[in-house]
């Protein structure tokens, strides 16, 4: 791959797009080779073949359709600059097709890539090695992967000894980046590095789980990355037919409390007591904020558990009212920050509708595509408080749920989300009318006003929701904190 100081100039006209994530990845392992054989993004033929039988056209074994997506206007052109979300050009796609997914209706650009520089973004990048920096320099003999979106418990550690024993193996860790918290799965890790057979190399590879959630097709990709990594087999949970090289899934282990160690269920002697820790259990304790039990996992993979699933009392958490202008947002959404700041151990930031309309959206529109827009920015900038621990209070009108939906999503990738639909009925909200807006909108001098001549898309998946014609403002924010109590982010009085 070419250093390339900036884009040469023959490239400087061309149109330029950035894939979404999942696409970057694909982009950035197509371009290492860790897609081997694919060499691009793949075209109509190919993907009906690969979705229809998990093949391509020609008969190559491929799990996943590996396609990119653009919108219409740019499937005209015969090149197009791929570049990373701050802009950074990464490669040429040499347009050999254009097709709409019949599934999606989406269009999609095929054709073969000329890497223009090796992407240099991500947590952990100088650990990052081309396929062919690590298959030359492994030892002969069987190298077993473990490509992974989870950290390695006690449990794990054991099994994979135990593999690696009864293989001869070299152990390959890929810990897949693309989750919510990569740093953490990474750093959890390194800390148990010591535990793995000499010689175990760690590379982390960019392979976010794509959106159709199958596990299989998810294992299959794994063992097809590992493969081009140099690994001869790749631990998994399950035998699956169609996997670039074996899958090893290890036998069932548990630890057996009464000798305080680790070992194969079939090992354990009957009268013995066998623990384990569900994937349940362990979120309850992070909830709670309790200490991991040492028997289940060392002290240093615990704390980055905690990292990336902070207790909920020190959790970053958004508050996002949502409801018709008057219907009493901003005053429960006062009301609950005042009292959030009163209790105490909590940074506070309200993003009140009209306020954010003064400053971060001023001057937008109320059309759809601007209150999108104002809503996108306010769900940023609440993703980010979130992020860092605060609690983000919203109180705009959002009435589209799917840019609500947008909005939880991108809060939740960072901490939690709790919708308020503050269901005021539209007649009390413009009885109320405290600004004058509904007279007007009535008498047609507001154009688009939500619920007189704009819709509001009533949620159907609300947290709690509130009527504040029923309900005095304390009794309101009563409730949210009620809420807020019950699922553990704030402390009881
Ligand atoms: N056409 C139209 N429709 C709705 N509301 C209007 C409109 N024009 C001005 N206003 C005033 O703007 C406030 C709503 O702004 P938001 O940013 O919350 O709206 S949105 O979420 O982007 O739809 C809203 O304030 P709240 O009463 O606090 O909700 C109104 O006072
Ligand atoms: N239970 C209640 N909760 C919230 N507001 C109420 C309540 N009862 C009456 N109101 C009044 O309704 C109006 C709601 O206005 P506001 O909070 O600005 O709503 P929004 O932000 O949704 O436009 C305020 O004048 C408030 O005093």
């Amino acid at each position: 791959m070419t250093a390339e100081a900036g884009l040469p100039d023959t490239l400087r006209d061309l149109p330029a797009w950035t894939p979404d994530p999942v696409e970057l990845a694909d982009l950035e392992l197509l371009l290492t080779g860790a897609y081997h054989p694919l060499t691009g993004f793949l075209g109509s033929f190919d993907a009906a073949m690969v979705i229809a039988g998990g093949r391509l056209a020609d008969g190559t074994p491929w799990p996943v359709p590996v396609t990119l997506a653009v919108p219409k206007e740019l499937t005209v052109h015969e090149r197009l600059v791929l570049q990373d979300p701050e802009g950074v050009p990464l490669a040429v796609l040499r347009v050999a097709e254009a097709w709409q997914d019949p599934t999606s209706s989406r269009w999609c650009l095929a054709g073969p890539l000329e890497p223009l520089r090796a992407p240099a973004h991500g947590p952990f990048h100088r650990l990052r090695r081309r396929p062919e920096e690590i298959a030359g320099g492994l030892p002969d003999g069987p190298v077993l992967a473990v490509a992974t979106r989870e950290p390695l418990h006690r449990k794990q550690l054991g099994q994979l000894r135990q593999l690696t024993d009864k293989l001869g193996a070299n152990v390959l860790m890929l810990p897949l980046l693309g989750g919510d918290h990569d740093e953490a799965l990474v750093r959890a890790l390194l800390a148990v590095r010591r535990d793995l057979p000499e010689g175990a190399r760690l590379v982390p590879v960019p392979l976010p789980p794509r959106g159709d959630g199958d596990a299989r097709r998810d294992l299959l990709l794994r063992s097809h990355v590992a493969a081009a990594y140099g690994a001869t087999h790749i631990m998994g949970e399950q035998e699956a037919e169609g996997t670039a090289i074996p899958v090893v899934v290890p036998e069932p282990w548990a630890y057996d409390a009464d000798v305080e160690v680790w070992r194969p269920v079939a090992r354990i002697e009957p009268d013995h007591v066998q623990a384990e820790l569900t994937p349940a259990e362990l979120a309850e304790l992070l909830d709670r904020g309790e200490p991991i039990p040492e028997w289940f996992t060392p002290p240093a993979v615990a704390a980055e558990l905690a990292v990336a699933r902070p207790p909920k009392l020190r959790r970053g958490l958004t508050v996002f009212f949502t409801g018709l202008s008057g219907s009493g947002k901003s005053t429960v959404a006062r009301g609950l920050a005042d009292a959030l700041v009163e209790r105490g151990g909590r940074t506070v930031t309200l993003l009140d509708g009209d306020v954010v309309r003064r400053l971060l959206s001023a001057g937008l529109t109320f059309s759809r595509a601007d209150r999108d827009l104002n809503i996108r920015r306010i769900g940023y900038v609440a993703a980010e408080i979130t992020r860092h621990g605060g609690v983000a209070i919203c109180a705009p009108i959002a009435p589209y749920a799917a840019t609500r939906a947008e909005v939880r999503r991108m809060v939740t990738a960072a901490g939690d989300f709790v919708l308020v639909h503050v269901a005021t009925p539209l007649e009390e909200c413009e009885r109320r009318d405290r600004k004058g807006l509904y007279a007007k909108a009535r008498a047609g001098l507001i154009p688009e006003f939500t619920g007189i001549s704009d819709p509001y898309e009533e949620p159907d998946d609300a947290d709690l929701v509130l009527d504040t014609s029923r309900l005095s403002p304390e009794e309101a924010v009563g409730r949210v904190l009620d809420l807020l109590v019950a699922g553990g982010w704030v402390r009881p009085e």
